[in-house]
């Protein structure tokens, strides 16, 4: 398996372009199975998600090619092959139960394996089933499967969502599109990522409206047509990279970033002395005075803190003036990176759901273990403040959320190298 070395201490000046956005793209991709008519994406990631959701499709019948190196991906579903959504892929990448909702609305019946529980929580499907059914889909699990049935087709309806989930309104929203009639979706997530797929959904011909609100509203019509969409920027890559010049000094501008996709991320780094400007083709970051400040964090669904920028905020938290307080509310095991920044001098107290960082002048390059794909990028960005080596290992998670890390970094002037195994 591959790993990460960086060599810290490093002061990172440049331009580091973002990519489209993985939990958007994984959303999208599924779409292409609610008509006849090709789906074009533009402004893919390339990562070992989108193969995966590639080979999920295919496995469905659909027609999967990418050109541009990966950045366009064409899909189209004339036929349908399977409606069978197997373990052996599932397993692999939760996004793949986003095939549940377009396969009902298209051919009225899907087998799709749960996802089963992750490293970071629990990924129960309850929110999705019930949303479902509210549409008339009748919802079994059997042997690992969930095997839905919608006889004589969705109907719309009003779906209230006990929680704002993101992937049951994604699944909702996509189903909705072919049902018989309106649907009205409560409480519905509002993430950027939810925002895009409605607009991609529109531009396939679909009505909605009022998505990026807490209420989506859902007009079914008889078919949907072909489509070019370009994919949003990835709100975690870009905070991710907005948070590498508090470790080490410096000015990054992340081109294609925009306030209106992290604000309260963007309202914690001002609390912590990191300075953010909005230019004509992104943000410019750049650490005010020495150290960044402690801040107080908790993680909450769109618009509050993403738990996806947890991790690498813990990471800088680690380096900072004073005490900060996180609070993940989002998923119930998500600290995994708490014990490898600890072996690096980081002095952190994890207490259930709670987690006490008090700042350390400098970090000390160690081994360390990748446990998740958020909490391997914290790890590399903590790489770069640090004396010395640190060597960041199984770094297969990264590659599923990160496109050529080290070549973005590298190109800002990180000492960051990847060894294959
Ligand atoms: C609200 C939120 O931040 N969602 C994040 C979640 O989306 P994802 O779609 O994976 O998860 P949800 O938004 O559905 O889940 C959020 C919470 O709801 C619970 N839940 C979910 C579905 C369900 O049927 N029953 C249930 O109890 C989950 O256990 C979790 O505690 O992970 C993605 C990958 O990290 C992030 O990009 C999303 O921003
Ligand atoms: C945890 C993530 O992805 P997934 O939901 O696919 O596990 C993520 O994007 O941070």
């Amino acid at each position: 398996m591959d790993s990460i070395i960086v060599r810290g201490g490093a002061e990172l000046r440049g331009q580091i372009p973002i990519a489209g956005a993985k939990n958007a793209c994984l959303a999208l991709m599924p779409a292409t199975l609610l008509s006849e008519e090709p789906l074009t994406l533009t402004n893919a990631p390339r990562l070992s998600d989108i193969v995966t959701m590639t080979q999920l499709l295919e496995s469905l019948g659909c027609e999967v090619s990418s050109m541009q190196g990966g950045k366009v991906i064409a899909l189209s579903t004339h036929d349908l092959a399977s409606t069978r959504a197997d373990y052996e892929i599932v397993r692999k990448m939760r996004a793949s139960n986003l095939v549940l909702g377009p396969l009902l609305a298209r051919a009225h019946e899907a087998v799709v394996s749960l996802p089963g529980g992750c490293a970071i929580g629990a990924r129960p499907m309850d929110i999705h089933i019930e949303a479902l059914t509210a549409l008339g889909a009748e919802i079994e699990l059997k042997d690992g499967y969930l095997h839905a049935m919608a006889r004589g087709g969705l109907r719309g309806g009003r779906v209230k969502l006990r929680f704002a989930s993101v992937g049951a309104t994604e699944n909702v929203l996509m189903a909705a599109t072919l049902a018989k009639g309106s649907t009205v979706i409560e409480n519905a997530a509002r993430e950027p990522e939810i925002i895009d797929l409605a607009r991609c959904l529109r531009a396939m011909g679909a009505q909605i409206a009022g998505e990026g609100s807490s209420t989506i509203e859902v007009q079914g019509v008889d078919r949907l047509g072909a489509a070019t969409h370009r994919v949003v920027t990835d709100r975690i890559e870009l905070g991710t990279y907005m948070l590498a010049p508090a470790f080490t000094g410096g000015e990054v501008e992340c081109l294609g970033g925009k306030l209106e996709l992290i604000g309260a991320f963007v309202e914690k780094l001002d609390a912590a002395g990191i300075e953010v400007t909005e230019t004509e083709t992104g943000l410019k970051v750049k650490l005010r005075g020495d150290r960044p400040r402690a801040v107080d964090v908790t993680t909450e669904p769109f618009p509050g803190f993403p738990t996806d920028l947890q991790a690498q905020m813990m990471a800088m938290l680690c380096t900072a003036t004073g005490t900060s307080r996180l609070e993940e509310k989002i998923f119930e095991n998500r600290f995994m990176h708490a014990p490898e920044l600890q072996r690096m001098g980081a002095k952190i107290e994890v207490h259930g759901g709670h987690a006490v960082v008090t700042g350390v002048d400098k970090l000390k390059g160690a081994p360390v273990m990748a446990t998740d794909l958020r909490a391997s990028v914290s790890l590399i960005l903590a790489g770069l403040a640090a004396e010395g080596e640190t060597i960041v290992n199984r770094v297969y998670h990264l590659d599923r959320g990160y496109e050529h890390v080290e070549d973005k970094l590298s190109a800002v002037g990180a000492r960051i190298e990847r060894v294959r195994a």
